[in-house]
């Protein structure tokens, strides 16, 4: 069984200015001085990428947090998949939970945007998780498999796609679940990436998010089955997302 090489990326959300580039440029002359054996990726808002990519250096790749469905068009205030390969990103976060809610995206629609990153070649992160409340009717595992299930595209493949567990209830609110809750729902979501795409399956990343931090950091990274981190919060300064990113040193 192959094991993917980590993922550690910083959703930066509705943050940033250009005053806080200097953070990525720190980000990556820290990793290029202390080594890190994982990759490492920035999604900043779309009006920071092209100065981002252009602050990220050797070690740090740069993708967008959301994309069109659609390669362009009559689409006013959205931003393509084209686009944001064409500014030098790599990766699209897709089905972010705070989308599915502010947005109400569907794992349709979630699905239709990640065709569109996967058609221009960039890895799609697919966000899925459950509510608190699900949890607590014990549909925590039923309601992530279904999201996963219906958010991949007919067309994915392991190599473009990458599956972000992201509990709705732990983003931004400092709890996290038990490692093995953790170890539980990562099992199913592999076990339904295996169904899909064979043994190539396994070297799909499956990241963890909410509330990563660098003191949990190296528990929620060593349970079985977590290729890696989505990291909110502490990813808006290079010291606190490094203390995450060491987790793999
Ligand atoms: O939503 C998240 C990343 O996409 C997680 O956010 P926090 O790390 O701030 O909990």
């Amino acid at each position: 069984m192959t094991t993917p090489k980590a993922l550690v990326a910083g959703n930066w959300k509705m943050n940033g200015v250009a005053a806080n580039l200097a953070e990525i440029e720190k980000l990556n002359d820290l990793i290029a001085g202390g080594g890190a054996n994982c990759d490492v990726l920035i999604c900043p808002p779309f009006t920071l990428i092209h100065q981002s990519v252009q602050a990220a250096g050797e070690r740090v790749e740069i993708g967008g947090q959301d994309c069109h469905a659609n390669i362009s068009g009559a689409h006013t205030g959205d931003v393509s998949a084209a686009m944001i390969k064409d500014q030098g990103c790599s990766y699209v976060i897709v089905g972010h939970s705070e989308r599915r809610t502010d947005h109400g995206e569907t794992d349709e629609m979630v699905s239709s945007k990640a065709d569109a990153a996967q058609k221009e070649e960039l890895v799609a992160i697919i966000c899925v998780g459950e509510t608190e409340a699900e949890r607590d009717a014990g549909d925590a595992l039923s309601v992530v498999t279904s999201q996963v299930r219906g958010s991949i595209p007919a067309d994915a493949t392991a190599d473009n796609t990458v599956i972000a567990y992201e509990p709705v209830w732990a983003i931004g609110t400092g709890r996290t679940p038990t490692a093995d809750d953790v170890a539980e729902v990562h099992a199913a979501i592999r076990n339904v990436l295996t169904e899909r795409f064979g043994d190539a399956g396994n070297s799909v990343r499956i990241l963890y998010g909410g509330s990563v931090k660098p003191e949990n950091a190296r528990e929620l990274m060593s349970v079985a089955n977590v290729n890696g981190a989505l990291v909110g919060g502490a990813s808006l300064k290079a010291d606190s997302f490094y203390g995450i990113v060491q987790a793999y040193d």
